[in-house]
């Protein structure tokens, strides 16, 4: 069906693909600036020549098409800077040429990524077309035991799911673990439904999703739910007392074992961060873990956001993260593509709170296993990868 998009969102690094082909197609004009996002978080500050100027061409073009929504390198990540600023709604349809888009989703959005020409043709007509995808439902029971979180959940259903046990379907998850998950858990898991290949994955709004939204929605919504009778593909029920901290490791998402698996796996380089568990509630679990002591491995932290970074340092966390020897850089993406801020060297292991762990992510010959950040802060204090729950 061809969609009315709500949102469009491209960043420093589909925006330059994005307006080229825009330009190919001879437009002048885009749709509806106001329905653009721009946020530079990938390559942020540029590190080399080459991204300078290809980012200072699009800060012209975005000058010269008038899109107010524009956010400068240093605002945070764009899967964080668009629900803090009230983009990410129930019942839209927000698209983003970036796959991680699927974030969105902990609002109860459709939200899904497109590559840059499918943007392009969204920036030009506000129109794309979509295949429907089937539904998949998936249920997680129970509550999550001390020292479980989001992240844990979400690997172990990526685990469970495999990388293409969800190919184009739209997720929809259910049950009490999920509505006691907080927003931000709710955007880790939903950030992570494309690694099980879907299209999308969603929350259905709730209380906690409408006062988030309180003052800050960018536009009136309407939110949107699945009918009662409503037919799934599949069905699936996982418990949640089942679930044990957990790490993705190298070189495939799904490569998901428990903690105590993989536990005094020599560690290089701790990072906490991304799309994925860079906000403020990650950091807090962080900072519990590290309070008082030092890490044995260099640890980077990185904000999701400049707000998530200001409230960190208002409520004393980052202090206590930079007390413990962490060091801090620019809110973006970091190290997370491998482009800046901290890639690996030869043979080095990472423990990371990304969404992937691809071989050559993070440098050529690193070794990344994928975290929650109370994981990944217990690990730093070691040097190997640790059980957060006996720190
Ligand atoms: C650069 C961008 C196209 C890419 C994506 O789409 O996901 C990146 O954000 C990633 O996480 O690999
Ligand atoms: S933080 Fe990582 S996964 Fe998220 S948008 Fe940036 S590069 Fe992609």
């Amino acid at each position: 069906m061809l969609a009315d998009v709500d949102y469009a969102m491209a960043h420093d690094g589909t925006s330059v693909l994005t307006v080229n082909a825009f330009k190919e197609m001879e437009m002048e004009k885009v749709w509806d600036p106001s329905k653009i996002i721009i946020p530079f978080d990938h390559i942020a500050p540029a590190n080399t020549e080459t991204s300078a100027t290809l980012q200072k061409e699009i800060r012209e073009w975005v000058r010269e098409q008038g899109i107010p929504n524009f956010y400068e390198i240093g605002e945070g990540i764009c899967h964080q800077v668009l629900p803090e600023n009230g983009f990410a709604l129930p019942g839209k349809l927000v698209v983003g040429a970036d796959s991680h888009s699927c974030t969105y989703g902990a609002f109860g959005a459709f939200a899904t990524g497109v590559g840059a020409t499918d943007m392009a043709e969204i920036f030009a007509t506000g129109k794309l077309w979509f295949k429907v995808p089937e539904s998949l439902r998936m249920t997680v029971e129970g509550c999550l035991e001390k020292g479980v979180h989001a992240k844990d959940l979400t690997l172990y259903l990526i685990g469970k799911t495999g990388i293409a046990g969800a190919t184009y379907k739209a997720v929809e998850f259910y049950g009490n673990a999920i509505s006691e998950l907080s927003i931000a858990g709710r955007m880790t898991l939903c950030n992570m439904a494309i690694e099980m290949g879907a299209k999308t994955g969603i929350v259905p709004p709730d209380e906690k999703t409408f006062d988030f939204l309180k003052n800050r929605a960018a536009s009136p919504y309407e939110p949107v739910y699945a009918d009662p009778d409503a037919a799934y593909l599949e069905e699936l029920t996982y418990d949640a007392e089942d679930i044990e901290p957990q790490v993705a490791c190298p070189h495939q998402v799904d490569n998901v074992k428990p903690v105590e698996e993989v536990e005094g796996t020599h560690v290089d380089q701790v990072f906490i961060g991304t799309c994925t568990n860079g906000r403020l509630e990650d950091l807090e679990v962080a900072a519990s873990i590290l309070k008082g002591k030092k890490v044995a491995v260099r640890t980077i932290i990185i904000p999701a956001s400049r707000t998530t970074l200001l409230a960190a340092i208002e409520n004393g966390t980052m202090e206590t993260l930079l007390n413990a020897g962490v060091t801090l850089a620019t809110p973006g993406c970091g190290p997370c593509l491998g482009a800046h801020q901290g890639v690996l060297g030869e043979g080095e292991v990472c423990v990371s709170t990304a969404n992937r762990n691809f071989k050559g992510r993070m440098g050529k010959d690193g070794f990344i296993y994928l975290a929650s950040p109370a994981t990944a802060a217990a690990s730093a204090l070691t040097g190997e990868i640790t059980d957060p729950r006996i720190i």
